[in-house]
């Protein structure tokens, strides 16, 4: 759950590389391509109407195995950001960090229509960093708002029906209301992608497909594809990058044990609210409301780095000349 929100050279727009030059598309953007023409081509050629239940479980498998390992680098995001430095303070990080996750679960038990929605806003802000970067986040966050509206304008019974399934019968209206946006959403998305397309044309790329994946595709295998080849792919290889300085195998410590715990607490939840409704209906809510959870805590973390990283250019001598500047020393950053 991860990425910038800043100007800062990344593995695609590697450190000294001058202003206006084009980044070379990153290996995402290949997994990404291949994965989503192959599934548009599938269900335009052959239509293979996946049960719901087998969509629902890909995406728990999906997501687990995928997905979560995203976001589990948060200890050594917030370690970089100078959150904790001993076991102490290691331990407190971790108890706010949970504290947070079950605060959202818990308002998504006491009013889960408003949690739903408050989790879309979010997820379009936090998606929408997925992109130009360089951009103030409103035009990003609308672009994180397309993608979250578009499988409403394919299908919006089935996305009502998902909704019902995590918030209640109320929440169908939210599926309604996002398919009346689709078409104006739809249009700012591809606006953003031919602007994306002169500074970034892998962007315009991913901006295109994402807009034909969801069209094409149920809602969910759509959110599979998306989440798993791109959004995940993406902060895991930037995760990694970031934390080069580490030894690789502490690295990869940290990501299965904090994707392993998280996996754990869901197995528990699981096993505690057996029988209360059918597997599958669970499974969504264990999905779904455990993304929720994670992400807010994620994008806290996400926000104080990118306080961190901005006054560290007001600090900067010659803020207009950085991105030409040779590799500096690692700054905070958080990842999304
Ligand atoms: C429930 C649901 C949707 C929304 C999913 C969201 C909002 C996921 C957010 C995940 C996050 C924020 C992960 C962080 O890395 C869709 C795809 C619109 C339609 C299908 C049902
Ligand atoms: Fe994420």
């Amino acid at each position: 759950m991860t990425a910038t929100a800043t100007t800062r050279p990344t593995d695609t727009e590697p450190a000294g590389q001058a202003p206006g030059i084009r980044p070379r598309a990153p290996r995402e953007t290949y997994l990404f391509t291949a994965t989503a023409l192959a599934t548009i081509l599938a269900f335009l050629l052959a239509d293979p109407e996946p049960p719901l239940v087998v969509q629902t479980v890909a995406i728990a498998i999906l997501a687990a195995v995928l997905g979560m390992p995203h976001g589990a680098l948060d200890p050594l995001v917030a370690r970089r950001l100078g959150l904790w430095r001993g076991a102490l303070s290691f331990g407190a990080f971790n108890l706010v960090y949970s504290g947070l996750a079950v605060a959202v679960v818990a308002l998504w038990l006491v009013a889960p229509a408003p949690s739903l929605v408050l989790f879309l806003v979010v997820s379009a802000v936090h998606f929408g960093g997925d992109w130009m970067r360089e951009r103030s986040p409103a035009p990003r966050a609308l672009a994180g708002a397309a993608l979250l509206s578009l499988p409403a304008l394919r299908d919006e019974d089935a996305v009502a029906g998902l909704y019902a399934t995590l918030a209640g019968e109320g929440a169908r209206s939210v599926a309604a209301a996002q398919s009346a946006l689709g078409l104006p959403l739809l249009v700012l998305l591809l606006v953003l992608a031919v602007v994306a397309a002169r500074r970034a044309p892998h962007e315009a790329v991913e901006l295109g497909l994402v807009a034909l994946l969801a069209l094409t595709t149920p809602p969910l295998v759509f959110f599979i594809v998306y989440f798993c080849t791109l959004h995940s792919a993406r902060h895991l290889r930037e995760g990694f990058a970031e934390e080069r300085e580490q030894p690789r195998r502490l690295t990869a410590l940290v990501v299965v044990a904090y994707t392993v715990i998280p996996l754990i607490a869901a197995g528990v939840f699981l096993a505690a609210t057996a029988g209360t409704a059918s597997l599958d209906d669970q499974l969504l809510r264990v999905v779904f409301i455990g993304l929720a959870a994670l992400t807010v805590p994620h994008m806290v973390l996400v926000g104080l780095g990118d306080r961190a990283l901005r006054g560290d250019e007001r600090a900067s001598a010659h803020p207009p000349l950085r991105a030409a500047r040779p590799a500096a020393p690692p700054r905070p950053r958080a990842r999304r």
